[in-house]
């Protein structure tokens, strides 16, 4: 079939053709008819001016590539007597040059004026397709005309970077081991990365010192471990632990201990492990100052085996509240990611031991029950922990060469071998001429080992390989992150983790550190400089900036660097003043929530908060610049006030009588209000929410509704209903208009639309309630949640498979969402029709009150309508 619509005026041949719809739909850059064309298995080369030629000289590189793929001919010559390289060359074309040369096309070859494919790209200042040619081994003295090089046709039209490259290729001689350098060799390699978390004088440094300890050292390090010896503590049984752990008053603690040298921030090291090989070994202090900055290095990958210590002389109550603290710490941190890859597993390491603590067995390994109890503890609390090793390594950190360190390796090294298939194609040349390079590159830049993404990419050009490409050192750059060796940040690349971990955090949060910050947190660059003047402070506001650490906001016409972390500001008096005559009126409006973190996380919302109040000023300097410049944002430690010119919210971290952490978000607007105060507070939960979500996507929230009444009276800590009280009358209630709930404090009821719609009865038809929502409105983190309960098969069945066909899912789409590489559960939530409220009644009658639960505590409250997608 052939059309008589010609392109040829915008292509410029003197004949009109008569073009083919494959031709066509490479000129004007179609590309599903291309793709339906070549499906259809039309003729793919009719010329002169074949689809490939049309396509490129429009620069449609998607579809030359789809014809490339297909088989096109691409040594034809067009109507102009360009060959596809040419115009490819002449447009800078990068994606389809790269294919051109992977297929093993001629690039010595001239076009109708004698210019090569070289010459037109240097002619053209395209240097990443000059590079790409001379990668692919380009002959780089073709000349034409009086003998011009491609070096003098980039000279020419002041190209002069292009130049440089071919003289440098030329002058070095270097051209092929550069391009042989780009290729990926066979080589396996794995570097592993143990990470190792506890408190204070678990043992952590022992640890990794005896790990990486050779034969000789080995000699003399067990005399640390005969210091310490206290009495053995009595052994409750398990279910008294639980109760213990879950009710009584929370003891962990974050401090160091001054009889020795408590590790600072994060203590990064590269160990070569005998019989295991190189292990780059993650050291994270116990010490609470630091926590805000582990998510940024908390990311689950199959190499990666972590350490969750805990103290053997410490009482059962205290190593479980240790061991769950760790293991919620880590999993809010990635669990979301957790349901899509495999992970390397998380051991409990009970150290201290000692033969009052346990015994040894035959094979010299120390066999313990309070650690076994301490186990099982943990896997009752946190029932979907994955990965977590069946059984605790028992050890005393301090002697190196014993069964545990043994056991602990060949746990390494079956990891390795787990790996090492995955590594095929991952080493090169670039790779290995890199790593050697850093070393120099870290004595260079001593003071300050941080260098801009875009700088990075030229010093590897000019130091190591001047033909990578960008996507080359991309995935270089990759490569060497996950390796330990740099850490990139942003548009940062840091190129001395030890620097990092050790000095700027270990230094700009240490203990000292913040005991001479400024009690506001607010610094111009300037003052920055002045008080800590060993550092280069624009650089290193830059970094802080990047580990979310501070925000920089202009101050009348000033620059300031606000550091929520380093606040030390007592809450104002008058914050909220019960007297203010706006608030006192009877129509006045009040309500708040309360999020607690899901069950038995305690303790981890005193890391996030800091992040929570960068989020809040985010979203404060975004409303001053959408001109709404209204709001005023105060900040102090642990607390928030924002403020437009009629309502006031306060935001707060606090801790109820049973040491649970929560975050309280209270709202006031003077009468008639309601509406207002309304969208005001859910913006504001969204932000919290937000910050949250940065630090701990894994994290499952809870919404309490705070009582109405109470706040309205100044209660100093109003009585906030459970998200599952609320969820619970919403299900069994005819109509949520007619919702009521008791407040247990005051015994007084409280209607639902009082306390989620500030008593406003019109914001009804605004709103969708929870448990109406389809399934699909479940939070992330709630969704990855229910995977890891569901998507373990169950020993009557009930998981996943039985919900589905409960929620009456098709054979066929059951069969779908069945696979071994992804969840189940995930796949079924997306799939499913119903709403939350039916999934609560389903998990219900199959039994999995578990998991009913969740959904009942962390299911949206409500919705607000968005009129443009209803
Ligand atoms: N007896 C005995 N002593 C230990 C053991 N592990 C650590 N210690 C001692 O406890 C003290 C603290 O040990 P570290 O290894 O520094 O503890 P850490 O977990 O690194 O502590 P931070 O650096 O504060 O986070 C040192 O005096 C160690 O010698 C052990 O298994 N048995």
């Amino acid at each position: 079939m052939s059309a008589p619509l010609s392109p040829a005026s915008s292509c410029g041949p003197s004949e009109s053709f008569e073009f083919t719809p494959l031709q066509l739909a490479a000129h004007w850059g179609n590309v599903q008819e291309v793709r339906y064309l070549i499906d259809s298995g039309v003729q793919l080369d009719n010329g002169p001016d074949t689809a490939l030629h049309l396509a490129l000289r429009k620069c449609h590189s998607t579809i030359a590539i789809l014809l490339l793929d297909a088989g096109a001919n691409f040594e034809l010559k067009d109507t102009h007597e360009d060959c596809p390289i040419h115009i490819a060359c002449t447009f800078g074309l990068l994606n389809v040059v790269h294919t051109l040369c992977a297929l093993g096309c001629r690039l010595e070859i001239t076009d109708s004026r004698g210019l090569y494919p070289l010459h037109l790209a240097a002619k053209n200042g395209h240097t990443h397709v000059v590079r790409c040619l001379c990668a692919a081994g380009c002959n780089l003295d073709v000349h034409y005309g009086d003998n011009i090089r491609a070096d003098i046709t980039a000279l020419k039209y002041g190209h002069n970077e292009i130049a440089e490259l071919l003289d440098k290729l030329r002058a070095t001689g270097q051209r092929d081991t550069y391009a042989r350098q780009l290729v990926p060799t066979s080589k396996l390699y794995v570097r592993l990365i143990v990470r190792v978390f506890g408190n204070c004088g678990v043992g952590k440094t022992s640890l990794i010192k005896s790990l990486g300890a050779g034969l000789f050292s080995t000699l003399f390090r067990r005399s640390g471990s005969l210091q310490s010896n206290k009495s053995r503590p009595s052994s409750p049984i398990s279910a008294q632990i639980e109760m213990d752990v879950t009710s009584r008053q929370n003891s962990l603690t974050f401090e160091s201990s001054a009889s020795y040298k408590s590790t600072k921030g994060i203590h990064i090291q590269n160990l070569e492990i005998s019989n295991v090989g190189d292990v780059v070994v993650w050291e994270f202090s116990g010490q609470e100052n630091y926590f805000p900055t582990y998510h940024h290095f908390l990311h689950p990958s199959p190499q990666t085996l972590t350490l969750v210590l805990f103290n053997l002389e410490d009482s059962p109550v205290v190593q479980v509240q240790q061991a769950c603290f760790w293991i919620n710490f880590i999993m809010a941190r990635e669990a979301h990611e957790w349901s899509l890859f495999k992970v390397g597993p998380i051991v409990l390491v009970a150290t201290h031991v000692d033969s009052t603590r346990a015994i040894k067995n035959q094979q010299g390994e120390w066999v313990s029950p309070d650690a076994q109890t301490t186990l099982e503890t943990v896997e009752k609390l946190i029932p979907d922990v994955q990965y977590l090793h069946p059984s605790v390594i028992v050890m005393d950190s301090n002697v190196p060469a014993s069964q545990p360190f043994k056991h602990l390796k060949s746990m390494l090294l079956t990891l390795k071998r787990d790996n090492l298939e995955k590594t095929i194609g991952m080493w090169t040349g670039l790779l290995e001429s890199t790593l050697s390079w850093l070393a120099h590159l870290r004595k260079e830049y001593e003071q300050f080992p941080v260098i801009h993404r875009k700088a990075f990419y030229d010093l590897v050009r000019t130091s190591v390989n001047v033909l990578a490409s960008d996507d080359h050192i991309r995935a270089l750059l990759h490569q060497l992150h996950n390796m330990g060796e740099i850490f990139c940040i942003n548009e940062l690349v840091v190129i001395s983790l030890a620097w990092f971990g050790l000095q700027l955090i270990g230094e700009f949060l240490s203990t000292e550190f913040l005991a001479n910050v400024r009690a506001t947190g607010v610094y111009t660059p300037d003052d920055f400089q002045a008080s800590f003047n060993q550092f280069d402070a624009l650089g290193t506001l830059q970094l802080m900036e990047a580990l979310e650490l501070c925000i920089q906001c202009e101050v009348d016409g000033e620059t300031e660097y606000e550091f929520p972390i380093y606040n030390q500001t007592e809450t104002l008096p008058g914050l909220w003043d019960s007297g203010d005559p706006r608030y006192r009126t009877t129509g006045a409006c009040y309500g708040g929530v309360r999020l607690y973190a899901s069950s038995n996380c305690h303790h981890l919302f005193t890391s996030i908060f800091p992040h929570i109040q960068i989020e809040l000023r985010r979203a404060a300097i975004a409303n001053s610049c959408n001109n709404d410049n209204d709001t005023d944002l105060y900040q102090w430690h642990h607390g928030s006030k924002l403020c437009t010119i009629a309502l006031e919210t306060l935001i707060t971290l606090d801790t109820d009588e049973r040491s649970s952490q929560y975050i309280e978000i209270k709202i006031r607007g003077p009468q008639q209000t309601s509406q207002y105060c309304f969208y005001f507070l859910e913006n504001v939960i969204e932000t919290v929410l937000q910050g949250i979500a940065r630090v701990c996507p894994g994290l499952v929230m809870e919404r309490h509704i705070l009582s109405v009444h109470q706040l309205r009276i100044h209660c100093i800590e109003p009585y906030a209903y459970p998200s599952q009280l609320l969820s619970t009358a919403m299900l069994e209630s005819e109509s949520t208009l007619e919702i009521t709930l008791q407040n247990t404090e005051t015994e007084k009821f409280e209607n639902v639309i009082t306390l989620a719609l500030f008593g406003d009865v019109e914001l009804v038809s605004k709103i969708h309630w929870g448990c109406s929502l389809k399934v699909q409105h479940l939070p992330i983190a709630v969704k990855f949640k229910l995977a890891r309960l569901l998507d373990p098969p169950h020993s009557h069945g009930r998981d996943w498979c039985l919900l589905a066909l409960r929620l009456g899912l098709e054979p066929e789409k059951i069969a779908t969402a069945d696979s071994h590489s992804h969840s189940c559960t995930m796949r079924l939530l997306a799939l499913t029709d119903c709403t939350i409220g039916a999934l609560i009644a389903n998990l219900q009658e199959l039994g999995r009150n578990d998991t009913a639960e969740v959904v009942l505590r962390t299911s949206p409250l409500l919705q607000i309508i968005d009129n443009a997608t209803e």
